[in-house]
């Protein structure tokens, strides 16, 4: 194990000289192996690689089988091994090192879909390959592989140098290659090269960023050798989603064309990989695989600055059996939570499928549910308008309308009384005595004449009657929303019949609005025409005013120097112009009490006439009008009948389709587990 580079920061990372921690194991050097024809180098399984591959073999296959079930759809992600890597840092090469193939490989950009590798070994000495993309398996051989990748590429992203998140599955079966599954993504650049979409780094960065974000990802960053770690572009990205590098392991590329302090850049580890670097040497230009790895393990044998780095870092051997090892402690890591997640997210859509209003499929049928909802509906109303009950919108203040009505209601008060104040303190008595001069006649000067008082009374009430009007806008408002919200609720599953009753509502209580309007109005014009109370209260505080007349009369009449006097319910008001009125004053005191007196009792009319008015109008909405307008919306011309309940609306089905279809791959995720649950051991 080498000791320059040993962490220790996750299960994942290998221990030194713990032989029997359960997924460790030291990097075993090449051996070469005869073949039948041909004398071959290539990576073997040695004992310990060998059980560690029979066992991890069922665990790899199930994971590939829920990828190829496309499990991520549900969002369960999966363990992956995610190649990045700067444009050219040698990402394919690496994986035809492992895969002992040949991928496409070039200057720019080469691999432009995900490319989803499965090596598998197999023992006969015959390879297979095939390709697997939109839905069909291309059969290959180690001779076409990178021409049908480049085809099958061509066929995903198009003929150009476009991008395509549409994964191209490669499998590899061939005798010694390590049981691994990698995902290869494109390279990452700032500048598109000739060809290339203007925002090929967005496009390029959001793939990655979407295979390396899950903590099941472990990020396989390949680096060049021939540049400054900290500048990679592949490293950033990296370390946004995995700051402390304990899923990343680096492989640098390369190392035959920049031997010089390489050793020094792995050791000193400035990027912070947590999984330990692999130098590899891939293969150059028509060099066949066999002759690359022993080109490479020539190299670090005998280069002499590249034999200093330790042997368990380099080679592509070694790589394999990091990767082999990583992937089975992170496999046998997150089976457990995926078998978890799987039997969850089944469980969740079985039971929202449950929930889901059946398929009506005769009138009968229609009849019945669309008398529920009307009933349902009803009964919410019930509660929440008229007896106060909010038990079902318990969280939904906006939704406890008795208490919400009473507030309004309040504040409708409030305001009046604001708007009907006499706020001015020097002008007091003015306007009282300019109506009763208007109003001279001939005849005796102490009678009060009657047109004066319903002047000044008309005038106040001509003032507030937009408050009341306001106050009727605002309550018929707050009540529409509510009655939509309760059939909306109510009428879920069937969006024909929520578009009918929310028509109807709306039409209902716009009916409403105009009739309070019409009752406002009538109520202003009532206390314009006359003024009559037969409530003593008036007489009794109309007396209570008076009495202090002789205050008034004596500061005019006696003490000629005060001007300001102190009323009670008006507070301290100027009188010294009042001097100038002396046939007048008197009598236009007398109506100024009077009009307080009785304004109190207008203003209550005005409140307590709209509170019983609106209960009796919400009473008659929830109990009989909005069950008949409902119907008639429904049945009426605009609503289509009640047929149309029988047609499910495209949302309904569409959800309905994509639950079945969910609990479909969800069964057969779990099938897929099923099988491999008695072999999952956890980690410690
Ligand atoms: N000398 C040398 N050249 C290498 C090595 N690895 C890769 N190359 C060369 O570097 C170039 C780019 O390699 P690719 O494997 O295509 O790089 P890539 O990262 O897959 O490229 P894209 O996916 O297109 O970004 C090719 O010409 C390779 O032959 C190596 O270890 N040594």
């Amino acid at each position: 194990m080498g000791s320059k580079n040993t962490h220790s920061k996750t299960g994942l990372q290998q221990k030194e000289g713990n032989a029997k921690a359960p997924m460790a194991f030291d990097a075993q050097p090449l051996a070469l192996v005869a073949e039948e024809e041909t004398t071959v180098l290539v990576p073997v399984h040695p004992p310990l690689m060998f059980s560690l591959n029979e066992r991890i073999r069922p665990l790899l296959d199930a994971v590939d089988k829920l990828r190829h079930l496309k499990v991520a759809q549900e969002g369960i992600q999966l363990p992956t091994i995610v190649v990045v890597g700067d444009q050219s840092a040698g990402k394919s090469s690496v994986l035809e090192s492992l895969a002992g193939i040949s991928l496409p490989r070039g200057q720019g950009i080469c691999t432009r879909v995900p490319l989803i590798m499965r090596l598998q070994h197999h023992p006969h000495t015959q390879p297979e390959l095939h390709l697997e993309y939109h839905g069909k398996t291309v059969p290959s051989d180690e001779t076409h592989i990178a021409e049908a990748i480049v085809s099958a590429t061509d066929e995903i992203a198009g003929n150009g140098k476009g991008i395509s998140n549409t994964p191209l599955t490669l499998v590899v079966k061939k005798r010694g290659v390590p049981d691994l599954t990698m995902v290869d993504l494109p390279g990452i650049t700032r500048v598109p090269v000739h060809g290339q979409p203007e925002d090929v780094y967005e496009q390029i960065s959001g793939i990655i960023m979407e295979y390396i974000k899950p903590e099941e990802s472990i990020i396989l960053n390949v680096l060049s050798a021939t540049v400054d770690f900290p500048t990679c572009e592949s490293i950033r990205m990296s370390q946004r989603v995995d700051k402390t590098g304990e899923r990343t392991l680096a492989v640098v590329t390369k190392s035959d064309k920049a031997p010089e302090g390489l050793l020094e850049k792995v050791t000193a580890d400035d990027v912070n990989i947590g999984l330990g670097y692999v130098c590899v040497r891939n293969r150059i230009g028509d060099e066949s695989n066999e002759e690359a790895r022993a080109e490479e393990a020539g190299l670090f044998q005998t280069h002499p600055l590249l034999s200093k780095i330790d042997e368990s870092m380099v080679g592509v051997p070694i790589l394999a059996q990091k990767l082999v090892q990583i992937q089975a402690t992170i496999i046998s890591r997150c089976l457990p939570d995926i078998v978890r997640k799987i039997n969850e997210k089944l469980n969740a859509s079985i039971s929202e499928l449950s929930k889901m209003p059946q398929n009506l499929s005769s009138v009968a049928e229609a009849m019945t549910a669309f008398m529920r909802i009307i009933g349902l509906s009803k009964e919410s109303l019930k509660k929440i308008l008229l007896r106060g009950e909010f038990d079902e919108y318990a969280d939904e203040k906006h939704m406890h309308c008795t208490a919400r009505l009473v507030e309004m209601l309040n504040q409708y008060s409030d305001e009046l009384q604001k708007s009907a104040e006499d706020k001015s303190t020097d002008n007091f008595l003015l306007e009282e005595i300019r109506v009763l001069n208007e109003s001279k006649g001939i005849g005796l000067p102490n009678f009060l004449p009657r047109t004066a008082f319903l002047m000044i009374l008309q005038k106040k009430v001509k003032e507030i009657s937009k408050t009341p009007v306001d106050f009727i806008a605002k309550v018929w408002d707050y009540i529409l929303q509510v009655v939509i919200s309760v059939f909306t609720n109510h009428c879920d599953s069937y969006p024909q019949l929520q578009a009918s009753t929310i028509r109807a509502a709306r039409n209902l209580l716009e009916k409403m609005k105009q009739k309070s309007f019409d009752h406002v109005m009538e109520i202003v014009e009532m206390e314009k025409l006359a003024d009559y109370t037969c409530s003593p209260e008036y007489t009794s505080e109309w007396g209570k005013l008076m009495a202090q007349q002789k205050v008034f009369t004596e500061a005019m009449n006696i003490h000629s120097k005060i001007s300001k006097i102190s009323i009670e319910g008006f507070g301290v008001i100027e009188v010294g112009h009042l001097r100038d009125y002396p046939s007048v004053r008197e009598q236009a005191f007398d109506m100024k009490m009077r009009i307080t007196a009785y304004w109190k009792v207008v203003l209550k009319r005005f409140v307590d006439s709209m509170a019983l008015h609106l209960l009796l109008s919400v009473q008659n909405l929830v109990n009989r009008d909005m069950e008949i307008e409902v119907v008639n919306e429904f049945m009426g011309s605009h609503g289509g009948g009640i047929e149309r309940i029988l047609e499910e609306s495209p949302a309904v089905a569409k959800k309905r389709e994509r639950l079945n279809k969910s609990i479909m791959l969800l069964k057969d995720s779990k099938d897929v587990v099923a099988e491999i649950m008695d072999r999952i051991t956890v980690e410690d």
